[in-house]
Parts: structure tokens; C-alpha cells; sequence
């Protein structure tokens, strides 16, 4: 191994504490606790574990966590007065609907119901166009810390190259902004483009969030270069044996196939281990400034883009 491996869960440990401290402060001093509604529809299992353990760690930095659990079959009518409900709820700062909706709810008319400056995902068109002009915006969670983690390794990511794989609205598009904003040359990578090999050669930074376990190769690295791996791939794992119903156990895996790129990346996050755990603590974080914006107060330096 010769590359460094940028470990996102310790990395989120830091940025929880600074917000656990920031809060603190808040209360102390204003007598304000941030909070965070999540809204969850519908019983994915994955779904539920990510939403517990959002709810833990929301308490666990001192803020107050309000999950709401709803029906797979929840009309559009009821999902949207509760999101009427915690526009105008005082005690709730920061809203997220997980995604995804079950089929018969219309997603970008249930995030754009969502108050912008509530809007702690980044998903309202508003944070998307203030976000791709520059100006103040909530953040997406899962692009802000794999930036925070880049600033971190490179100090200045001005004039190098990256390309992002991958082109969703909640990962790719805005980790081409957030990059383009830290005066990178970007560049975005698809299922269309021509020879992605020779693309991914080129870059000082790869970011992957394409979704296919092991997809990006080891010799598509540029020597030195530093690789995000975004990817959340669940595959079968029978060296860990079966489940008590007889069916196979899994691991988690990125988008990169780790043990080549190693070999030849400068630096390189782990799965699990990565931006995962960096995606929740920075949910957390826009929670924090969420509540500071509206409230007119002083902002945590070093949490946002
Ligand atoms: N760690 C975290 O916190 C998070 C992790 N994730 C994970 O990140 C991954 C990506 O998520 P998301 O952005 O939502 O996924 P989407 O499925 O929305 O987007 C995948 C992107 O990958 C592109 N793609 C697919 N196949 C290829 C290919 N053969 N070559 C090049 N590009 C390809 C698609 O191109 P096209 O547009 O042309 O179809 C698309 O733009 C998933 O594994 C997801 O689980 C997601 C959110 C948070
Ligand atoms: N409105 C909305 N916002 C999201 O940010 C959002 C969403 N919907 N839907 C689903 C995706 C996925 N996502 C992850 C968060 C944390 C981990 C994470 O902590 N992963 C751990 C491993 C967890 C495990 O073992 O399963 C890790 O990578 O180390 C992964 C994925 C947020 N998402």
C-alpha cells in the first residue's frame, strides 16, 4: 500500500465534536437547541438503519432529533402537510426526507415543498441554484465531506484536475460544483462517456459515485492521485457464512477496487469507513448552520463549503 488512507470515520469523530461544541455553546448562550426532523416513508431496512443512526448521533452532539415514520402507502397530501407542519415548527432547524420515496410520491415536488433554509439535504432547487452561482446555499451532505476530506489532504485544491463518475443530483452534479467552486478543473464522467479509462488517467482527484461495486480499476489511477470513493455496494460475502435462513451474508464495498488503487493512489477512502460516516456528521453540521442562519448568529467556521 503506498497510498494514505484518509479515514472518514475519524474524520467525522472531529467534525461531530465541533459541532457537539459549537451546540453547547448555543445553549448556553442563547438558550437555543438546533434540531433535525428526518422523515422516513416506508420500511426499506437499509432505509431504517441509516435514520437510526442519524437519530443517535443527532443526540449524541447535543441536538434534538424528531423522526417520523410514515406508511409505505402515505398519500402525497399527508407527506406534504407534514412538511407544512415542520416549515413552521420553531424548535425544527434542519428537515431531510430520505430518499428515495416509494413510486407513487412526485420527489422533486416533496423536497421543493421543503423551507430552503430548513432544507439540511441541499435538494431544493433554490440550494441548487444559489450553490451553481456561487452564493450562500445548504450543501449536500455526501459532496461536502468528500470536499472537507480533499481540503484536508491537499490544503489548496486550486488548478488540479478532477473528474467526477457519475452525474445524480445529489452526488455527482454538486461535487462538480462544490469542486469547480475550489477552482478545480472538473470533469464529469457518465455512463455515455468515451473511454473512461484514458478520462480517470488524467486526474489528480477521482471521485466515484457511479453505484457498481469494484467498477473503477486500479490501473485507471493516475500515479499519486486521490481517490473518493462514494460507492455503497452491498455484495454477497460466503466466507462469512450464512444466515439462520439459509441465505448468504454480505459486505459493504465502494465503487473502487481498493486493493489495486492502493497500490497506486496517493491517497484513498476506505469502504466502509469513508464518506459514509462523513455524509451523517455533515447532515449534522448543515443542521448546526441551519439553526445559526436563522437565528442571525455566527456561523462554525470550517463546517461548510
Ligand atoms: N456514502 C454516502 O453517503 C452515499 C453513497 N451513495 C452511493 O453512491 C453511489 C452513487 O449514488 P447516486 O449518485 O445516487 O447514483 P445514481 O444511480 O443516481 O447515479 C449513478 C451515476 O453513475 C453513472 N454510471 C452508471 N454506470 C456507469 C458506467 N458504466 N460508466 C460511467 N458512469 C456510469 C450514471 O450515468 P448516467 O447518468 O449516464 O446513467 C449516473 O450518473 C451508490 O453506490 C450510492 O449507494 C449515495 C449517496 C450517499
Ligand atoms: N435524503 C437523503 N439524504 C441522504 O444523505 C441519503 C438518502 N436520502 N438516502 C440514502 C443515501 C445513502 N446515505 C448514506 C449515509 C451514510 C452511510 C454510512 O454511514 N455508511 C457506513 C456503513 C454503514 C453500513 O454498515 O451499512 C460507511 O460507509 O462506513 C451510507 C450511506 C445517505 N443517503
Amino acid at each position: 500500500m503506498t497510498a494514505t488512507l484518509i479515514d472518514g470515520k475519524a474524520f467525522a469523530a472531529t467534525v461531530r465534536g465541533k459541532v457537539a461544541t459549537h451546540v453547547a455553546r448555543l445553549k448556553e448562550a442563547q438558550g437555543i437547541t438546533p434540531g433535525l426532523a428526518v422523515v422516513l416513508v416506508g420500511d426499506d431496512p437499509a432505509s431504517e438503519v441509516y435514520v437510526r443512526s442519524k437519530g443517535k448521533q443527532t443526540v449524541e452532539v447535543g441536538m434534538n432529533s424528531y423522526e417520523h415514520k410514515l406508511p409505505a402507502e402515505t398519500s402525497e397530501e399527508d407527506l406534504l402537510a407534514l412538511i407544512e407542519r415542520l416549515n413552521a415548527d420553531k424548535d425544527v432547524h434542519g428537515i431531510l426526507v430520505q430518499l428515495p420515496l416509494p413510486a407513487h410520491l412526485d420527489e422533486a415536488l416533496v423536497i421543493n415543498a421543503i423551507n430552503p433554509a430548513k432544507d439540511v439535504d441541499g435538494f431544493h432547487i433554490s440550494n441548487v441554484g444559489l450553490l451553481g452561482t456561487g452564493q450562500k446555499a445548504m450543501v449536500p451532505c455526501t459532496p461536502l465531506g468528500c470536499l472537507m476530506m480533499l481540503r484536508d489532504h491537499h490544503g489548496s485544491l486550486s488548478g488540479l484536475n478532477a473528474v467526477v463518475i457519475g452525474r445524480s443530483n445529489i452526488v455527482g452534479k454538486p461535487m462538480a460544483q462544490l469542486l469547480l467552486g475550489d477552482s478545480c478543473t472538473v470533469t464529469v464522467a457518465h455512463s455515455r462517456t468515451k473511454d473512461l479509462p484514458e478520462v480517470v488517467k488524467r486526474a489528480d482527484i477521482v471521485v466515484a459515485a457511479v453505484g457498481r461495486a469494484h467498477f473503477v480499476q486500479g490501473d485507471w489511477i493516475k500515479p499519486g492521485a486521490s481517490v473518493i470513493d462514494v460507492g455503497i455496494n452491498r455484495i454477497p460475502a460466503p466466507e462469512k457464512g450464512s444466515h439462520e435462513d439459509g441465505s448468504v451474508k454480505t459486505r459493504l464495498v465502494g465503487d473502487v477496487d481498493f486493493e489495486a488503487a492502493k497500490d497506486v493512489a496517493g491517497a484513498i477512502t476506505p469502504v466502509p469507513g469513508g464518506v459514509g460516516p462523513m455524509t451523517i456528521a455533515c447532515l449534522l453540521a448543515n443542521t448546526l448552520t441551519a439553526c445559526c442562519r436563522v437565528h442571525g448568529l455566527a456561523e462554525p467556521e470550517g463546517l461548510t463549503a
